[in-house]
């Protein structure tokens, strides 16, 4: 049976602050832990399914975790899970350059969620993806390439809140999680 009560574990604020936003409006409740998960290298359920089995581990108990891709056509769906180091590395600000010698800027983003029961138990994936374009920053640039990610003529970063939650990699792979619980329950 599925819990009622999540346990998401990530080093990222953000994402937990989206996560809980989405489910405030469900039954689920949820708790979070701040643990810096080592990442390995791989497929995007490869990667999703591991930082499960590794969260679940080191908390002893049932967990959830998520990962997310930024993937660009160009780049043949690269940096996918790699982006954070992309963007460490340049910057919100020349972000968009990656692709400056590239005709097509088309980049899916890409959000992966991984619920583990407990420890070496086999995690069950939930995927959500929003097509976009990779256009020079526009907007608040405190959440990752949030504000190079133009999705219908705004970028995320210039959305409301709930305007991108609705239509977000992370608010669709959400969906197919809180659908599943309650076919769980
Ligand atoms: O602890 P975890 O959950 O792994 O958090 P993280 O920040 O390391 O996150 P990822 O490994 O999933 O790396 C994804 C990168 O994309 C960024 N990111 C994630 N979701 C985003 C979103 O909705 N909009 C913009 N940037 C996002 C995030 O800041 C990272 O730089
Ligand atoms: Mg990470």
């Amino acid at each position: 049976m599925a819990p009622k009560t999540l346990n998401f574990i990530t080093g990222n604020a953000n994402k937990l602050a989206e996560v809980q936003a989405i489910l405030a409006s469900t039954p689920v409740q949820l708790q979070s832990q701040a643990v810096d998960l080592l990442e390995i290298q791989g497929t995007i359920e490869e990667i999703s399914r591991d930082k499960a089995l590794r969260a679940a581990a080191e908390v002893k108990g049932p967990v959830l975790v998520e990962d997310t891709c930024l993937c660009f056509k160009a780049f043949g769906e690269l940096p996918g899970p790699y982006v954070k180091w992309f963007l460490q590395a340049l910057g919100v600000q020349d972000f968009h350059k990656l692709l400056a010698g590239f005709e097509d800027k088309s980049a899916q983003a890409v959000c992966t969620f991984a619920y583990c029961e407990g420890p070496g138990c086999e995690p069950v994936v939930f995927q959500g993806r929003t097509d976009g374009i990779i256009v020079p920053a526009r907007g608040p640039t405190n959440f990752g390439w949030d504000a190079c990610f133009e999705y219908e003529g705004q970028t995320y970063a210039e959305m409301a809140k709930a305007d991108k939650n609705a239509i977000s990699h992370r608010g669709r792979a959400l969906a197919k999680l809180v659908e599943w619980l309650k076919q769980e329950v």
